[in-house]
């Protein structure tokens, strides 16, 4: 098989596969959420717009450039495409892009007014890149939602380097990412963790 062929299958098992675990925990209602990985040849692997995170097969996986193009025209890419590409552009390192939308990220973000959501305390934070005690605060800020995604991307792009968790577009969800699947995946179980437990905790408090 030719070697671009064989790497993109590669890049959308992962993503069919992280779409599926993100169904079963309940992260990508309907057709929200979007999966993405940086392929070895530069290419960014992502889904189509509107398909079911749950039920994706191989081919609603399509590649794109690193401005978000997709290479074949005919291909209609995630409407939040440019959201992953900015994180590619912005972190070499990131190898894995995760967008999903669940009741946690939604509710907590329309309820916090303040620019971020403070954790503090738990020893799941440790999950996250740098982090190596409970006994620190780390900051996932809020952005207001905007339609205009590439207008969004702009008010995101000052906040890299200082994003250990990832961030949240409030009443809509969480972006996360790693340096493969795994461990994208594994950042975004965590911080779903880490948002279950404040809301819970803010609703025993009310
Ligand atoms: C029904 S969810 C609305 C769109 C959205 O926020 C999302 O994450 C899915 O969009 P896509 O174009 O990637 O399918
Ligand atoms: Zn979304």
């Amino acid at each position: 098989m030719d070697k671009t062929v064989a790497e993109k299958n590669r890049g959308a098992q992962d993503i069919v596969r992280a779409g599926q675990r993100m169904d079963l925990r309940g992260w990508v209602p309907a057709t929200a959420g979007n999966i993405s990985c940086r392929l070895a040849d530069g290419r960014i692997a992502i889904t189509r717009s509107g398909c079911h995170k749950g039920f994706l097969r191989t081919d609603d996986v399509i590649t794109v450039d690193e401005a978000g193009h997709p290479h074949d025209p005919a291909n209609k890419p995630s409407a939040e495409t440019l959201l992953h590409c900015q994180a590619y552009r912005l972190m070499p390192q990131v190898g894995a892009v995760l967008h999903g939308h669940s009741v946690a990220s939604t509710v907590l973000s329309m309820d916090v007014r303040e620019p971020a959501l403070i954790l503090r305390d738990y020893e799941v934070q440790k999950v996250f890149e740098g982090q190596t005690t409970h006994d620190a605060s780390i900051a996932i800020p809020l952005f207001d939602n905007d339609q205009d995604i590439a207008r969004l991307a702009t008010v995101v792009e000052p906040f890299f380097g200082r994003m250990p968790a990832g961030y949240i577009i409030r009443g809509h969800g969480v972006y996360v990412w790693g340096r493969d699947m795994d461990m994208a995946l594994a950042r975004l179980e965590g911080l779903e963790f880490l948002l279950a437990c404040e809301l819970e905790r803010r609703r025993a408090r009310a």
